[in-house]
């Protein structure tokens, strides 16, 4: 196993290790969202009839072909449809049915012309009265066909599609209220730390709050999965050993935080490589190099670091994208775009950096990214502070103001006030 690998071969070894997970059936409203893991077809056409699209009057194309402005056609409005119900009766030459928008369109009729084009001659343009038309009107005007969208029986999402909420209207009107997606991950979160103890409590001397599985609950929750918050473990072999068997037998995923490096009381290693597979350690970036992965049980098991700021970072790069495939999305990677730098930075460290910034659009519709000035590992204000992560390449070539910087946007652009 190679010592320090770059987030690519990192990210690549994880989503090798996960797998879309199997069916749950869940009420249409909580598909929103979620990926299915089935065709869905309509039962019925979409829509079911031929209906109009405009309040006016229906008739065929052909009885107002010859109409002028000089010389309009005068129609007898001889019945009125509203929607929900049916005409049923014929339409002769000189007649036409005064009908509502989604209303179906009368078997003898082929068009509708809209109110607002119709001259009433006699009557208040309800059945009896008279109407007159100053132009022709194309075949099929104003109609929307029967099955438009969707026969019955037509495949209308596939496996693997996001259902979104206009999917949700979609598969309402195909008869689907109950839809199978993929399951949604249990993450088993566990706080390493011997020095942790769980909030309200004030910490005595030495000790501090365990924020870490709060924030990896929030992570994992915005990631679509189910997180399960353990006790926090005691830095000893054997109480992580005991605790990753139980958490790995209860849950899809495990990840921990802290007791990832190599002190003297760090064992997130030996024991993932004692209970199952150590696949890997490190990887190239900052903050947040000690990354441990490797499948215990058949769960796989992540090991984050102890830094609130790395542990966070490690999250979105590489846990979120191997939660995300376990719900089934193809799409894994949060959405980059490029900014100017606001400012210049200076790189002493070879690792990819990853920047917590702000970034905002500017006059012109470019978009402009402001570092932080507190890039310290250990803590998670700057993160709350921020709305992307620019990302500095490994090596050293440090970057000036103006200069283009990829950055990684953490949320949807309304809260990311872009
Ligand atoms: N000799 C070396 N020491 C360290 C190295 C190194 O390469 N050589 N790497 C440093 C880096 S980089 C990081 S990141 C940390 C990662 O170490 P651990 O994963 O073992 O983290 P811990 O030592 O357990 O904790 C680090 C820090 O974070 C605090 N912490 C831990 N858990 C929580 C929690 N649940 N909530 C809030 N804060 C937490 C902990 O108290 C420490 O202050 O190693 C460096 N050392
Ligand atoms: O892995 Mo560390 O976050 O650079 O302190």
């Amino acid at each position: 196993m190679a010592e320090m690998i770059s987030l690519e071969e990192a990210r690549s070894l994880v989503l090798s290790a996960v797998f879309p997970l199997g069916e749950e059936v869940v009420p249409l409203l909580e598909s929103c969202g979620r990926v299915a893991c089935a065709p869905l077809s309509s039962d019925i056409d979409i829509s079911p009839f031929a209906h109009s699209a405009m309040d006016g009057f229906a008739l065929r194309a052909s009885q107002i072909a010859s109409a002028t402005e000089a010389a309009p056609v005068p129609l007898k409005v001889i019945a009125e449809e509203a929607a929900g119900e049916v005409f049923e009766g014929p339409i002769g030459e000189g007649e036409c049915v005064r009908i509502m928008t989604g209303a179906p369109l009368p078997a003898d009729a082929d068009s509708v012309v809209k109110y607002e084009i119709v001259e009433v001659l006699e009557g208040d343009g309800k059945p009896g009265s008279t109407v007159a038309f100053a132009a022709p009107t194309e075949r099929g005007s104003n109609v929307r066909q029967a099955g438009e969208e969707a026969r019955a029986g037509d495949v209308v999402i596939q496996p693997g599609d996001v259902i979104g909420t206009a999917g949700v209207g979609f598969l309402a009107s195909c008869g689907i209220l109950d839809v199978p997606v993929h399951r949604r991950p249990v993450v088993g979160i566990l706080a390493i730390g011997s020095e942790l103890v769980q909030p309200p409590a004030v910490p005595t001397p030495g000790k501090i709050r365990n924020s870490n599985s709060y924030a990896m609950a929030a992570c994992a929750q915005a990631a679509g999965a189910v997180p399960r918050v353990y006790p926090i473990v005691e830095d000893t072999f054997e109480a992580l050993c005991a605790a990753i068997t139980a958490a790995t037998a209860e849950c899809d995923f495990v990840l921990t935080t802290g007791g990832a490096s190599n002190g003297d009381f760090d064992f997130i290693k030996p024991v993932v490589e004692s209970l199952g597979t150590l696949l890997m350690t490190t990887v190239n970036i900052r903050p947040g190099k000690a990354q441990t992965f490797g499948v215990v049980n058949d769960t796989p098991v992540f090991g984050l670091p102890g830094n609130p700021a790395a542990a966070y970072v490690g999250f979105e790069l590489l846990v979120r994208p191997a939660l995300r495939r376990m719900q089934g999305f193809a799409h894994v990677q949060h959405m980059s775009v490029q900014a100017r730098l606001a400012k210049d930075v200076r790189k002493r460290d070879p690792r990819r950096i990853f920047l917590r910034s702000t970034i905002t659009r500017c006059p012109d519709g470019g978009f402009e990214v402001m570092p932080d000035k507190n890039q310290s590992s250990g803590l998670f204000g700057p993160i709350q502070r921020s709305n992307c992560l620019a990302v500095m390449p490994e090596g050293l070539e440090s970057k000036q103001t103006g200069d283009l910087i990829e950055c990684l946007l953490l949320g949807v652009p309304e809260d990311l006030g872009l």
